[in-house]
Parts: structure tokens; sequence; C-alpha cells
């Protein structure tokens, strides 16, 4: 398995803003192949937006792609994460016995995942090209986080918990309606825990989602 079992022809990326957009889209540059678009921000723009480019064209595979926190101790500021699984972090059901996912209220999934063996392969291709990259589940959340309990509750609830971010599950149902593959992809701007936006970081991790782009169009060639 691997990235020998998709051969896109196109690939559709999709970032939340417009910084994100011209970051990846350096990284792409000159090749026919990628469409780069920003979305907007959040899970339901996102879904919103994926869905109606993929209905106007053909697409081999899409891509969520953006800046993103980093779980402590696991994905430092200016890292790539790769996500493995794509987890709709906040969706579901909280209970006086804990949160309840999605899937495990029986409303839907909660968790897509790249096709076996993909973001492993593409973040050691990263790290050959000199970049700081892993693979592991990059969380989906409709709030940010802001405060170190909730961190390290969604890193309870997800095990290995990398990355969050805003946009990727929205990405991952529409390429799932449309049956296509999907990856996820995300510089890391900031730790997640306590707000403290004049530490952001967003610099350091837009030049790695540019790294990260040229990565990804020298891999599947
Ligand atoms: O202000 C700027 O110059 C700027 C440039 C690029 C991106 C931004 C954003 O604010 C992007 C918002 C986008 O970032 C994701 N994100 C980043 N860190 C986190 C986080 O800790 N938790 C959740 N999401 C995060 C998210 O996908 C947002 O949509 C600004």
């Amino acid at each position: 398995m691997g990235k020998e079992t998709i051969s896109p022809k196109r690939i559709l990326v999709v970032t939340a803003v417009e910084a994100e957009r011209e970051a990846v889209w350096r990284g792409v540059e000159g090749d026919p192949r990628f469409y780069v678009a920003a979305g907007g921000a959040g899970p339901a723009a996102a879904a919103a937006f994926a869905a109606r480019e993929l209905a106007a064209g053909e697409y081999g595979l899409v891509v969520s792609a953006g800046i993103g926190g980093g779980f402590p101790d696991r994905a430092p500021v200016g890292a790539v994460v790769v996500a493995s699984e794509i987890v709709a972090a906040d969706l579901g059901a909280e209970s006086p016995e804990g949160f309840i996912g999605i899937d495990e209220l029986g409303f839907g999934i909660g968790r897509v995942r790249p096709p076996e063996g993909l973001a492993d392969e593409l973040a050691a291709a990263m790290r050959e090209s000199g970049i700081e990259a892993l693979a592991g589940p990059v969380l989906t959340v409709a709030t940010a986080t802001g405060t170190a309990e909730t961190a390290r509750k969604l890193a309870e609830r997800v095990e290995g918990a990398a990355a969050e971010a805003m946009e990727g599950f929205g990405v991952a149902a529409a390429a799932r309606l449309f049956g296509r593959p999907v990856m996820e992809i995300r510089g890391i701007s900031n730790a997640v825990g306590p707000r403290d936006r004049a530490a952001w970081r967003i610099g350091d991790a837009l030049k790695a989602l540019e790294a990260a782009g040229r990565t990804l169009k020298e891999w599947f060639r």
C-alpha cells in the first residue's frame, strides 16, 4: 500500500485563508495537477467549499492544508504534521461520564483515514528533504483550544493526538461523499493549550507548509 495505490491526475488542496493558499502554491507552483484554493475557516465552510469543487471537477486526491496547533511533546512549532487520521474531535455529545463521539452515538463517522501508509510515507519523504515532519492524528475542532484543560482532554480523547486545526474533517467529509482519497497537512504555528495569539509563529508555519508543498509535488511524480 502507499502512493502507488493512487495516481492523481489532479489534486485539490483546500486551505482556510489566503496566506495559507499562497504558501502551498509557492511549494507546488508550476505543477498543473494542483488546484490550491482558500475555502474559509472552520469545518462547515471547508466542507461546503470542497464539495462544490469536487462537484465541478475530477480530482484524484483532496488535501486539507494550512497552519495548525501542535500538541506539546508531539509536534513543535515549525514542524509539519501529516494526518494519519482526521478526527472530528468535538463532534458528539457531552455526558456526566465524559464525551461521547458521533460514531459511538450511532449518528455517523468521526474519523477519516487517508489511504493506508500514505501519511507515514509522505512524512518520511519530508524528513528526507530536511523538514521536521511526523505522521499522527490531526484533530478537527470547531473551537480552537485555548486552555490547558481542553488540551489535556483532547489528548486523552484521541490517542497520539499530534495537531489540531479547524477544517480537516470538513474537507474529509466532502472527499468521502465523492469517494475521493483525502490527506491533511499542517505547518505548526502554535502549541495547543492556553491561548497566546502573540506567540503564534505564523511565518515559520507558512514556511514549513511551503516546504511540505514542495515535497508533495516531488513525491507524487
Ligand atoms: O494572521 C495571519 O497572517 C494568518 C496567516 C495565516 C493563517 C492565519 C490563521 O489564523 C489561520 C486560521 C486557521 O489556523 C488553524 N489553526 C492554527 N492554530 C490552531 C489551533 O491551535 N487550533 C485550531 N486551529 C488552529 C485553523 O485551521 C484556522 O482555521 C492567520
